[in-house]
């Protein structure tokens, strides 16, 4: 079969980037920059339900739950990229493995995702302030996945700050309603595992995905 991701002795000619990411998060695309992996984007269309591949399921532990959550955002963009190839051609879809991520926060086993709400936020910043939790995130390329897990303690903060926190905006669309990248940085005494993990995509997990498969 002539295909235009391969040259004519069957290697694989280089598309111009090095993966599909298959994430809207920003986080995960600045990550991918700071070290130069290369990549297109893969999002989901309209007709795809991405809450619904959230859900949290009875007895799930947030191990399972952030690994199969990356898992289905995966199958779904590899879906995804076949049907486009189909209807526009492997020359304008050329192969390359599918990035895809999912990232929680848990306090005491308990899974905090992202909060619906303002109220939601400021219940969920209050309970993580004063205490250590952690963070998980599943990072699947082409069917092969790698969990990063690390623990990180919030100093005390008084109400009035947490609230002008959740006043900012930064904590919507965040697991556990923070960003360690951002405001919430100045409270966070200590972690320990991976800083890129806790942003949303671990750096290194990913290059042993992306060395594993050469
Ligand atoms: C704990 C923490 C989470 N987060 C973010 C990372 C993730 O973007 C988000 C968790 O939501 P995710 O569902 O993992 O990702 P997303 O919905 O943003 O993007 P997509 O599903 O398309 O890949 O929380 C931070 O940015 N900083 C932090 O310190």
């Amino acid at each position: 079969m002539n295909t235009p991701a391969s040259s004519a002795d069957g290697s694989r000619l280089d598309p111009g980037f090095d993966l599909y990411l298959a994430s809207q998060s920003p986080r995960r695309r600045d990550l991918l920059d700071s070290i130069a992996v290369r990549y297109r984007l893969l999002l989901a269309g309209p007709d795809e339900d991405a809450e619904a591949l959230e859900a949290v399921r009875p007895g799930d532990t947030p191990a399972v739950y952030v690994q199969r959550v990356a898992r289905l955002k995966g199958e779904a963009a590899r879906q995804r990229l076949s049907r486009l190839q189909a209807q526009h051609g492997v020359a304008a879809w050329p192969a390359a493995p599918v990035l895809a991520a999912d990232t929680t926060v848990a306090l005491d086993g308990r899974i905090l995702g992202k909060p619906q709400d303002d109220s939601e936020a400021l219940a969920m910043l209050t309970a993580l302030a004063g205490r250590s939790h952690e963070v998980y995130t599943a990072v699947w390329l082409d069917g092969q996945q790698r969990l990063s897990t690390s623990r990180v303690t919030w100093s005390a903060v008084p109400q009035d700050a947490l609230r002008a926190y959740v006043a900012s905006g930064e904590p919507a669309g965040k697991a556990g309603a923070y960003a360690i990248q951002g405001r919430a940085a100045r409270w966070i005494s200590r972690i320990e595992g991976s800083h890129s993990g806790i942003v949303g995509l671990p750096l290194f997990e990913l290059d042993q995905l992306l060395t594993s498969g050469k």
